[in-house]
């Protein structure tokens, strides 16, 4: 079973507009309510690509009510625990470029997060479990990092998909695959990285600290994968982009999706980059034939040091 937490979940309201002028009234031109937040979106992905998911976490109020119903119809299951407040609306604006404005969410207390370690007592050795996204302030900042000790006790697999100082100290529990993009790996080395040489350079870096999966996503560019398989350079096909929040996700979900399958990082990487792209070329999160028809177009080769 693939478990994903997500500690602060949202609706993410998305607004199109043809432009968006600060302090003006705008117009949206179409609306959409999408039940978010970065581990149910993985959940989400893995439910429509056909792997086992539940996704767990903490949902609040109508906007939590919205979240659960909208993963009941998607058959998505959900272990989610309810805490008192509102859980969080996320705006994200396109008008050509994207603009976001992640809401802040409801208070979990101590004894939501103890039910939450109290649903990880059932992992096993067979389980992945992913986090990712953003830590509330109100939640105890070094929540990951009990969150990963529990479930290496029970001897799961963690997947880990966030940013920033939280990443750095967390490379210490050597999760089993973690996806900064470009941004987030250069600034885990506090360095400017311009070149695929420099990406691999540093995912080796990670790779060697015990990493067994070190995926660095590249956006419209594809992804490098480090493994101990070898290291893999994969080119995203190129398509009008309708909708790039949540390919990261997308990308994460569909790894993981076939390397339950297959047991093989490449394969694996290749249908992540299938489903990264069929995400931001869709409104909304893939589907699994979009998935399928991304991927015939994703180009994968062993990286020598320089592209062929
Ligand atoms: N413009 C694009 N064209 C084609 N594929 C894209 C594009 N943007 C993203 N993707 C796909 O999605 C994957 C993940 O994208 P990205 O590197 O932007 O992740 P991220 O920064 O975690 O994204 P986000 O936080 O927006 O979900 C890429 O590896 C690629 O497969
Ligand atoms: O505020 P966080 O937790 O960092 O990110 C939350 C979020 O922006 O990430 C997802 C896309 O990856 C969206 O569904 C959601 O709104």
């Amino acid at each position: 079973m693939i478990y994903t937490i997500t500690l602060n979940p949202s609706v993410d309201y998305v607004m199109e507009l043809e432009s968006f002028q600060e302090g003006e009234l705008n117009r949206a031109k179409q609306t959409n309510y999408f039940p978010g937040g970065k581990g149910i979106n993985v959940s989400r992905v893995l439910k429509r690509l056909g792997a086992n998911t539940a996704a767990l976490g903490f949902v609040a109020g109508f906007t939590g009510n919205f979240i659960q119903q909208k993963l009941m119809e998607e058959q998505v299951n959900t272990l989610l625990l309810e805490v008192s407040g509102e859980s969080r609306i996320n705006v994200k604006l396109k008008a050509g470029d994207e603009t976001e404005i992640n809401g802040t969410g409801p208070i979990v207390d101590e004894s939501a997060i103890s039910s939450l370690l109290n649903q990880l007592d059932s992992l096993t050795t067979d389980d992945f479990v992913v986090l990712a996204g953003s830590i509330p302030s109100t939640i105890n900042p070094r929540i990951y990092e009990i969150l990963i000790q529990k479930c290496q006790t029970k001897g799961a697999k963690v997947v880990l998909d966030t940013g920033g100082t939280v990443l750095k100290e967390l490379l210490f529990y050597k999760p089993f695959f973690i996806k900064p993009n470009h941004l987030e790996l250069a600034e885990l080395f506090g360095v400017a990285i311009q070149s695929i040489d420099e990406v691999v350079y540093y995912a080796k870096k990670l790779h060697d600290q015990g990493i067994e999966n070190v995926v660095v996503s590249m956006a419209g560019d594809g992804a490098v994968l480090y493994t101990g398989e070898g290291v893999y350079l994969a080119k995203a096909p190129k398509g009008e982009v309708k909708n790039s929040v949540g390919a990261g996700d997308s990308l994460v979900a569909g790894f993981l999706a076939e390397y339950v399958k297959s047991g093989g990082a490449s394969e694996a990487l290749k249908f992540g980059i299938a489903s990264g792209s069929a995400t931001a070329f869709s409104h909304d999160l893939c589907r699994s034939d979009e998935v399928l028809t991304t991927l015939n177009e994703v180009t994968i080769e062993k990286w020598t040091g320089k592209e062929e």
